[in-house]
């Protein structure tokens, strides 16, 4: 029978040993992504006890092991590529901004969770220049996990600026500091689905066009990976795109429509399903965290080495791209059936036609570059993930048999 741990962070398996009281005790879950302002908070860092906690947390602890500077470890992927890095004896250090853009909570829950497996993680913000370079200079971090971001596709139109901010200025700040870092780190990042906008060639393979994003999200995911080219041409560093299909899972994004969805059926308030053109269903390749986990540490291994030093390139080093897809594109309806299955609550479905806020009518990918480089091969369909996703969902905000519990809000 699979442990509370197993369950809580199924990427995870193995024996971490988690507080429950504490992990169950949410009822602070709004979504926090309709303001238009992203408070970002910012806490003081340095320090020798501050130091000896990051070389604590990056320190190896098993043969050609790898240490690994993660952002964003405190999101939804970054918690679980965390977790299962230091499971296997790698070093993490994490650094995350905790804005604000959904519950905060949720974050500094997660955080908590990677704190007890001895992962320290800075609150930061990957745009603190000052703070990245002391970073590396407490630590020759091997590999950097970038997976800071602003994520959500139709926010964007509500605060375009924060997409700058973080998937743009706050990537040119981090790579400025892999450049100068001696040794260079191998550098691997979350690109996206999205990049491949109003392409109609399904599925979508990492040489179909890219230049037709369909909303600012994507844009700046695409300028990305242009920017990240140019940091492997010039300075030599091992650069690793992953175009993550829509990820779902325990632990995940309450932005999300899966996980919204979820709240709103629980709570009998209806949820708005979107449809595309001539009232066509939309679709996702819906990828569950496990299997994205997986695709991230393969990513990490093989990414191979960077080859400048002194901020010059030496030699030519990897620059690759990557799908990270299920391959099985599920319909927004279907998944609104699979959740009323597990939650054996029927939903109020709101049919709406899409409006033009940037989403697209469907993604399914192509991965087999990834099968073959990366040995990357999904195994979980949308029914079996979203079994974990609600177990883990009744759990965490406390659900017994339809009921809500009355909990505290735990204070950290
Ligand atoms: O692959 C990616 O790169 C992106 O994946 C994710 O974006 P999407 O695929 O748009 O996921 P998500 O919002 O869950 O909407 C899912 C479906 O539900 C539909 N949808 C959504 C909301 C709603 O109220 N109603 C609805 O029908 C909606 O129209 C869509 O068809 C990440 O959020 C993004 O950060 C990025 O990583």
């Amino acid at each position: 029978m699979p442990s509370l741990e197993d369950e809580l962070f199924p990427s995870t398996p193995g024996k971490f040993k988690i507080d429950r009281a504490n992990t169950m005790n949410r009822q602070f879950h709004r979504c926090f992504a309709s303001t238009s302002t992203i408070r970002y908070f910012t806490a003081s860092w340095g320090g020798i006890q501050w130091e000896k906690q990051i070389r604590h947390s990056a320190q190896i602890h098993r043969s050609n092991g790898m240490s690994v500077l993660v952002t964003g470890a405190a999101g939804f992927v970054g918690s679980h590529v965390s977790l299962a890095l230091k499971k296997r004896g790698d070093g993490v250090v994490g650094i995350d901004n905790f804005n604000n853009y959904y519950d905060p909570s949720l974050k500094r829950a997660r955080k908590y969770l990677l704190n007890n497996q001895g992962i320290f993680i800075v609150e930061g913000d990957i745009n603190d220049a000052r703070l990245i370079a002391k970073l590396f200079d407490t630590v020759a971090f091997t590999h950097v996990m970038n997976l800071a971001a602003q994520a959500g596709v139709r926010y964007a139109m509500e605060n375009p600026h924060s997409y700058v901010h973080s998937n743009i200025a706050g990537l040119v700040t981090l790579l400025e500091a892999c450049k100068s870092a001696n040794p260079q780190p191998s550098v691997v990042w979350a690109s996206s689905s999205s990049v491949y906008g109003l392409n109609e060639k399904v599925p979508f393979s990492e040489t179909d066009r890219t230049d037709q994003p369909a909303s600012l999200y994507a844009a700046t995911k695409k300028a990305g990976e242009e920017i990240t080219h140019t940091y492997n041409h010039i300075y030599g560093l091992s650069i690793t795109g992953l175009r993550f299909f829509t990820v779902y899972g325990p632990w995940g994004r309450p932005d999300m429509a899966y996980f919204s969805f979820t709240r709103n059926i629980l709570q009998g308030k209806p949820i708005t399903v979107y449809r595309g053109k001539d009232r066509a269903d939309l679709a996702r390749d819906f990828t569950f965290i496990d299997d994205i986990v997986k695709g991230c540490v393969g990513s990490l291994d093989t990414s191979g080495k960077s080859t400048g030093s002194g901020g010059k390139k030496r030699g030519p080093a990897p620059y690759r791209i990557f799908n990270l897809g299920n391959t099985s594109p599920v319909t927004v309806p279907t998944l609104v059936s699979i959740l009323e299955r597990h939650l054996k609550v029927k939903a109020k479905r709101k049919f709406v036609d899409m409006p033009g806020n940037g989403d697209v009518p469907f993604t399914h990918a192509n991965i087999s570059l990834a099968q073959r480089e990366l040995g990357y091969k999904p195994t979980t369909d949308l029914a079996t993930g979203l079994k974990k996703f609600v177990k883990w969902y009744l759990s965490y905000y406390g659900y017994n048999h339809g009921k809500r519990c009355k909990l505290d809000l735990f204070i950290y």
